[in-house]
């Protein structure tokens, strides 16, 4: 039996996308195995539903892993070179590139994102992260080791880890499907990504790309959802080898003990922030309030690197802060679909209302809001960019990871109270800093807790620079050669060519 299908029509270009509704497995769309619930897809913009996919069941999840362990032992794994895998990226790249404005206007009707920044941003990086990796997929090797001149060496091999379980959250669907599908087919490791429930669409339409560049049945499985159902299900299965994750440090710790009381599977997370971001009174003005508001807004603040929290030295603090907030004031928070959009809606209405708890918060906390902060009449969920100054490290505002656009503002004075501030969270993924002194720019650098640091610019990530968080932002690493290795599973052979053992030894 096949899956349902549902009709979409796409403001833009007018165009209807079919996406099935169901699970794809063994590169086939089916319904699942036993549940009848399913997940309500809305746009964020207007309220609406969009469409209805499948809730698949822990049972759907086992159905997926064993295609994916049959793939793995047959026509993936070590069944096929690297040039083969890198043949099929390149494919899957170039069709992305093809469908690119269909998937970005499927990606911006289900997650708010503007259309141009879906098409030109997400899409545009993630067909380059998977070019990134098919270059590295028949450049994965392992070393020759001298143990003995005479009658002994050593050799490592990088095998794929196996099966893997890939967890993906709603703020980039079809970004983050790449960053964790990439490296993963680069070593030859096989696929059970689950999407967010908020965002399934994008991930269901790029798995018929994955027919059509031609992998094999089982390479790469989707199941749609619910994170305590399908997500627990990967992360506590006895068959999965390895499980990625991106989301919140609350999900991130559930998963960990998971895979601790499992099988110990490898697991790598790509948590949370509270990133500070630094003015000193050298940098340049004008394009620091640029880089503080990209910082911030970008993605309508729904960014794990997010630099949520600004911290601006005293004698700059009044004039720049006049040209941030009038710069902020300038922005378009409106429909994805509109051209003038530099923002859309945050993605859900549990988004919306934590953000505007915090608001609430801060006001209560004695923070004063400068700018935004209310909301607005009418359908969907719009947040105007926010900005608070006065805050200080006591309030939830400073601490919580808000996931929106509100800007905590704090004065400093020195150098040392500066750094001082910024390691003061739980979190350590990003930070930046600007200043003209470079002196100033390597000594910050080096003190800042984070995973990335930005100097002179903000929130501008490559795919071959390594991306990840210390401190409670995570473990391991995306992107880059590092990536490769959460993929890879490191075997040593040592070879014997003469020596002889005693017997007894
Ligand atoms: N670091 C990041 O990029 C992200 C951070 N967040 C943070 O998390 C907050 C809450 O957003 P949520 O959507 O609830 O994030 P979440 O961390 O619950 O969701 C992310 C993914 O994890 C899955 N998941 C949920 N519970 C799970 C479980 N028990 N086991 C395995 N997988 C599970 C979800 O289905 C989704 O695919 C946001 O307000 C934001 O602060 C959310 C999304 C991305
Ligand atoms: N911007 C990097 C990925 C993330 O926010 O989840």
């Amino acid at each position: 039996m096949s899956a349902p299908t549902v009709e979409i029509t796409v403001p833009k270009t007018g165009k209807t996308i079919k996406v099935s509704t169901g699970l794809f497995i063994n590169n086939e769309f089916v319904p699942s195995v036993d549940s009848k619930e399913t997940i309500q897809c809305i746009n964020p913009a207007t309220e609406d539903v969009i469409a209805s996919v499948v809730a698949g069941s822990a049972a759907d999840i086992d159905r997926a892993v064993a295609a994916a362990r049959a793939a793995f032992k047959t026509t993936w794994g070590k069944n096929v070179t690297g040039f083969e895998r890198a043949r099929l990226i390149h494919k899957l790249a170039d069709l992305i590139e093809r469908d690119a404005q269909e998937l970005a206007e499927l990606e911006t009707l289900n997650n708010g994102k503007p259309v141009r920044i879906a098409r030109d941003f997400d899409i545009g990086d993630s067909v380059q992260c998977l070019r990134y990796y098919a270059g590295w997929a028949d450049k994965i090797a392992g070393q020759s080791l001298e143990v003995d001149n005479k009658t002994k060496f050593a050799f490592t091999r990088h095998d794929p880890i196996g099966v893997c379980g890939q967890i993906i959250p709603w703020n980039y669907p079809i970004q983050m499907w790449a960053w964790k599908i990439a490296p993963a087919l680069a070593v030859g490791c096989t696929i059970v990504m689950k999407p967010s429930e908020l965002t399934p669409l994008t991930a269901l339409k790029l798995s018929e790309l994955i027919v059509e560049a031609g992998f094999p049945p089982g390479v790469v499985n989707t199941v749609p959802s619910l994170g305590s159902v399908g997500g627990a299900a990967l992360s506590s299965h006895m068959d999965i080898d390895k499980v990625a994750f991106t989301g919140s440090t609350v999900t991130g710790r559930k998963i960990m003990e998971a895979a601790s009381k499992s099988n110990l599977k490898k697991v790598s997370l790509e948590l949370g922030g509270k990133s500070p971001h630094i003015i000193f009174e050298s940098a340049d003005l004008d394009q620091a309030t640029n880089w503080a508001l990209l910082g911030i807004l970008y993605n309508t603040g729904q960014d794990c690197t997010a630099g949520s929290r600004l911290f601006v030295q005293e004698s700059i603090y009044d004039k720049f802060m006049s040209a941030l907030v009038s710069k902020a004031q300038q922005l378009v928070v409106t429909d994805g679909f509109d051209e003038k959009a530099s923002g859309g809606p945050v993605v859900s209405k549990i988004q919306y209302d934590k953000i505007f708890k915090y608001i609430g918060l801060g006001k209560e906390q004695g923070a004063k809001c400068v700018t935004g902060g209310e909301k607005r009449p009418g359908k969907g969920y719009f947040v105007d960019p926010t900005i608070f100054t006065d805050v200080t490290a006591d309030m939830k505002i400073f601490q919580d990871e808000i996931f929106g656009p509100v800007l905590s503002v704090t004065k400093f004075k020195t150098e040392e109270e500066a750094i001082s501030h910024a390691n003061n969270t739980a979190y350590g993924l990003g930070a930046g800093l600007h200043s003209n002194d470079a002196n100033q720019c390597m000594r910050v650098a080096n003190e800042l807790e984070a995973g990335t640091v930005w100097v002179n610019q903000y929130n501008i990530l490559y795919n071959n620079v390594p991306f990840g968080g210390k401190k409670q932002s995570g473990i391991g690493r995306e992107l880059g050669s590092y990536a490769l290795e959460e993929y890879t599973s490191v075997k040593a052979v040592h070879w014997n060519f003469g020596e002889k053992v005693d017997f007894p030894f």
